[in-house]
């Protein structure tokens, strides 16, 4: 059981932290949401997690192993994967050579290959075609298979329903509530659709001026009695 644990953790871009002080553990086999408004943070947050914004202090660790000095690649390769939320494929390559430079380096790229078919079978459908091409709804999930080629045991998703129509909203996240009752993966995901995802998630966390407002069972939070107005106004 692999165990993400941050620890009175700090975020920023060299000013001032734009995160503040984020103690919280994600465990393999749970979806954990991020949700708050705009500007909360919450992107900042997975972006230090997977070290592409700064961990100014605090600790962060999965299994005992410090990630803070790490880079993304050698925080990949301790299991921890990020899906940004923009330009997450390469557009002039097919589906398949997006996965195939997510593994690049290693001597396993097709069993690799197979792995992330087999657990997105919908990518076989559109293995060869370029992804500058796909339907936002085919380029996310090309994107989630590429985060998905370094074999993670957490993973961290940015925003996978930006722009897709409500119905892929739900795809979507029930492909990701699937890789972790399944596969045993880790989900933290950051989700403009609060309510949706909360339906999907075991535990949610709420982000407010780059502080947690609050953590709790999802189903606890979504039934909170002034939920949009106490998180969103009137956005929820
Ligand atoms: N690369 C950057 N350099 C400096 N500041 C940044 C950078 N990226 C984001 N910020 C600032 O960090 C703050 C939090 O932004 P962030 O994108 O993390 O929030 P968010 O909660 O994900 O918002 P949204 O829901 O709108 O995506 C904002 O004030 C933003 O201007």
């Amino acid at each position: 059981m692999t165990r993400l644990t941050l620890d009175h953790l700090n975020v920023g871009y060299g000013g001032a932290d734009i995160v503040k002080d984020i103690s919280l553990s994600v465990g393999s086999g749970e979806i954990v949401a991020i949700i708050g408004p705009n500007g909360a943070g919450k992107s900042t947050l997975l972006k230090g997690l997977a070290g592409v914004a700064r961990v100014t202090s605090g600790g962060l660790e999965v299994d005992g192993t410090d990630l803070v000095p790490l880079s993304p690649f050698e925080r990949a390769i301790q299991g921890v994967a990020f899906m940004p939320q923009d330009r997450n494929v390469f557009r002039t390559l097919t589906v398949t050579e997006n996965l195939e430079t997510s593994a690049w380096g290693h001597d396993d790229i097709r069993a690799r290959m197979d792995e992330v078919i087999a657990l997105l079978p919908t990518l076989s459908g559109y293995l060869n075609k370029a992804a500058g091409g796909l339907s936002g709804g085919q380029r996310q999930m090309a994107a989630l298979g590429m985060t998905l080629m370094s074999r993670p045991t957490i993973l961290l998703v940015d925003e996978p329903t930006a722009g897709l129509s409500p119905n892929l909203v739900g795809e979507m996240l029930d492909v990701l509530a699937n890789l972790t009752r399944h596969a045993g993966i880790g989900v933290l995901i950051v989700e403009q659709n609060a309510r949706a995802a909360l339906t999907r998630a075991d535990r949610a966390v709420v982000l407010v001026d780059g502080r947690l407002r609050r953590v709790g069972p999802a189903a606890e939070l979504a039934g909170e009695p002034d939920f949009g107005a106490l998180f969103f106004g009137d956005h929820a």
